[in-house]
């Protein structure tokens, strides 16, 4: 009855999509509804085809007699418009994630429904009652959430929307309008839990976010890729995923540099360096500015020039816009020079121009093009890329504008011009973008052409309405309203201009100076200062949810703190959330992961596996990669069957270990060779950068040794990719084992 009721809506609205499609013809305003509409019913039908696998995935029986079944949207009865089947996200499903033996909400049953093709396959029942009270172990639909997390992986993350748990649903539905900080320990499911907040979020404020648009940002594209199914199967669609380096339109940075050259450009430090560097480009001469004019050449003297720039300064505009400033002050100053060289008494009386004269030699100066060359000279107009190209490849302005860095550090900013962006440039870019602002004149100047425009087109258009007036009722009625009295020219243009069918978050990508509804980071730990600044600047509301891990944090620039990276944004407008339970390593895992962060922080709590396997964990001690691994690769791949086996090594060993992987497995992925790791594909090779986020039923880790010693944050990468296998972990060690794995037995699992 439900997957009918399906069909039907359906069906009507494809009926509604495809007439919208046929209708031709008609006025730009006409054009501009239908393709709304159209777009419309297509997120519609997108909704509604998502609702397909597993419509339906649990009911309700309440003590009073009461059903309610709960699925991934809501559907009413056609009839009497009762609700046949509640959005997991309305408020009356709240109980299915909530209820337990112990404060059961009315609740005595609680049925979770497997669903495939259509056909019932697994029912599991709860009872709520007090002896369940008893018994309770915290986790609600223990038989469905062990069957999810035991499940293979496939290479893209999956909804939970059956299996949600009370800690997570309480984050999905929080209503903080400021931060909200999500800590957990990895395998928490801060990933999953974040994307099921938005999918909540965009259900209850539906109309500020489908406005202004849900961004999410994630470390990598490969991450991103991961996680980009879970919102279209929640039939949401409008939500804008991007890493912080795709967040400067127009530009792809995929520039590599080294990691320190990275953890410089992500100092807070440096929004000071881009203001200097800006204020560097605001030039005054040793001497004087010889301005070679039309005629003659006049000199700008030194105290005219520092004149000019303080008025200029002082207008606390952007350097672009303060840039007519520069052009009033250099015209005043010259016409002055000229008044007083050509206008001088040679009886020493007053000057002979008065202000009318005067005036008239600005006005030749305005259209002088020695002026505009002068203004280039002492304030250039500059694009974020030409002040950085330019600031990189200067040792002397690096120097400069950067004081506070020492010759070693100044000496990893400086790169020839060319040769791209790297990912750490983009949040330079933008503060520049910020500091420099635009010179709208030629912009405004277009738009106001084609506002022109169309009000001409408007006007003909109403006059066109006026002169096809039925004249009986001109005759009859004379308090008949006219197109033209409900509607102007500028009114009828304006509507013209509106006229943007994009989404939100098409609209996003495409505006630099965007701001959204809401603001997503995932692995929030390992955001640099300056990436901060510019996120905060997407986000001037602060609504926005965090989430990471600190104990997880490999980025040199990045956070140790929440309270430190937060403080000077949202003051204490944030809260902090926890997950505490891991969904993801089995105990046999989690036990190893533990010793490492012990090591790491001794005040840092490991999160409380959900299961446990029997499967322990091995190690191997392996000099000759080439010749080891290959074997290890297919052992683990034969073992994981349908599922996705990783092999996690230093970045210092990629190479090393490409061969002997692609000769165990020649369909892997390989990071670095491949432009985005392909997790879809059984065997991926990954460094743990790349790792990050993701996870895979076997993983081989190898030299952990080298994993330690590669990075500053070394112990904390070497925790990341202990802790990414859902199943079996091996560890291949070239050396002697390090002692934090001690607890591994050097055997090879079955
Ligand atoms: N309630 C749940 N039901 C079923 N599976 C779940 C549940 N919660 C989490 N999981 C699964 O646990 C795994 C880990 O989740 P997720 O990747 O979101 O964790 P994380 O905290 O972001 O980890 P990390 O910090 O390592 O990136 C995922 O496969 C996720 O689908």
């Amino acid at each position: 009855m439900l997957y009918e009721r399906l069909d039907d809506l359906r069906e009507y609205v494809s009926g509604r999509l495809c007439a919208v499609l046929r209708e031709n013809g008609g006025t730009a305003q006409s054009l501009v509804e239908r393709e709304t509409a159209a777009a419309r019913y297509h997120e519609r039908l997108a909704h509604l085809q998502a609702a397909e696998n597993g419509l339906c995935f649990g009911r309700l029986d309440f003590r009073d007699g009461e059903r309610r079944y709960i699925g991934r949207i809501g559907l009413l009865d056609d009839g009497d418009g009762d609700p046949l089947l509640l959005d997991w996200r309305a408020p009356a499903a709240r109980a299915f994630y909530l209820a337990t033996a112990a404060s059961p909400d009315g609740v005595r049953r609680r049925r979770h429904i497997r669903i495939r093709h259509r056909d019932v396959t697994e029912i599991n029942d709860e009872i709520l009652d007090l002896e369940g009270a008893r018994q309770e172990g915290g986790v609600t639909g223990e038989a469905a959430l062990l069957a999810a997390v035991s499940a293979t992986r496939t290479g893209r993350m999956g909804d939970i929307v059956e299996t949600i748990q009370a800690e997570q649903d309480r984050i999905i539905r929080d209503e903080h309008r400021g931060v909200l900080v999500v800590q957990g320990g990895p395998g928490t499911g801060k990933t999953v839990v974040a994307l099921h907040r938005a999918a909540c979020l965009l259900y209850t404020h539906r109309e500020t976010l489908a406005r202004r648009g849900v961004l999410i940002v994630g470390p990598n594209t490969t991450f991103l890729r991961y996680i980009g199914q879970v919102l279209p199967s929640l039939g949401e669609t409008g939500v804008l995923l991007a890493t912080v380096g795709e967040l400067y339109p127009g530009l792809v940075a995929r520039r590599a540099e080294p990691a320190a050259a990275a953890e410089i450009k992500g100092r807070a430090a440096m929004a000071e360096v881009v203001a200097a560097a800006v204020r560097d480009r605001q030039w005054v001469p040793e001497d004087a500015l010889d301005v070679v004019l039309d005629r003659e050449t006049v000199p700008l003297t030194r105290a005219d020039c520092e004149r000019i720039r303080e008025r200029a300064r002082a207008s606390l505009l952007p350097h672009n816009q303060a840039r007519p400033i520069v052009f009033r002050g250099v015209v005043d100053a010259l016409a002055r020079t000229i008044a007083d060289l050509y206008g001088e008494d040679v009886l020493g009386g007053e000057n002979l121009f008065g202000e009318e004269d005067v005036e008239e030699i600005r006005a030749e100066l305005r259209t002088d093009p020695g002026v505009r060359e002068a203004v280039d000279r002492l304030w250039p107009a500059l694009t974020p890329q030409d002040l950085l190209t330019g600031l990189y490849a200067s040792a002397e302005w690096i120097a400069a504008a950067a004081p506070g860095l020492t010759e070693a550090e100044r000496a990893l900013l400086l790169r020839e011009p060319g040769g791209g962006w790297t990912p750490a440039d983009v949040p330079l870019l933008d503060e520049a973008a910020e500091l420099l602002g635009e010179d709208t004149s030629a912009a405004e100047a277009e738009a106001r052409r084609r506002h022109r425009e169309q009000v001409a087109f408007a006007q003909e258009v109403l006059h066109i309405a006026e002169g096809s007036r039925s004249t009986d009722q001109e005759d009859d009625v004379e308090d008949v309203l006219s197109v033209t009295d409900l509607l102007d020219a500028e009114a009828l243009a304006g509507r013209h201009e509106d006229a943007d069918t994009r989404t939100a978050a098409e609209r996003a990508a495409a505006d630099r100076t965007w701001t959204f509804g809401h603001v997503i980071v995932d692995e929030a730990q390992e955001l640099s200062p300056m990436a901060w600044r510019l996120l905060m600047r997407r986000c001037p509301t602060r609504w926005m949810t965090l989430v990471g891990d600190v104990a997880q944090t490999g980025d040199p620039a990045g956070a140790s703190s929440w309270e430190e990276v937060l403080a000077p944004y949202a003051g204490d407008r944030w809260r902090l959330a926890r997950l505490n339970v891991n969904y993801r390593m089995p105990a046999e895992i989690a036990e190893v992961a533990a010793d490492v962060l012990a090591e790491l922080d001794p005040g840092l709590e490991s999160p409380r596996s959900v299961r446990a396997t029997g499967v322990r964990p091995w190690r191997l001690r392996c000099e000759d990669l080439a010749a080891g691994l290959p074997e290890l690769v297919r052992r683990e791949a034969a073992a994981a069957g349908e599922g996705r086996v990783a092999v996690i090594v230093p970045a210092g060993r990629l190479a090393e270990a490409e061969p002997a992987v692609v000769a165990a497995a020649p369909g892997a992925s390989v990071s670095g060779r491949d432009a985005e790791v392909d997790l879809e594909r059984p065997v991926s090779l990954l460094t743990v950068r790349d790792a990050k986020g993701l996870e895979f039923d076997s993983v081989i880790l190898v030299d952990p040794a080298g994993i330690v010693a590669e990075s500053p944050r070394g112990l904390n990468d070497l925790y990341v990719a202990l802790t990414r296998a859902t199943q079996r972990l091996g560890v291949v060690h070239p050396g002697p084992v390090p002692a934090h794995l001690a607890r591994l037995e050097e055997t090879l699992a079955d």
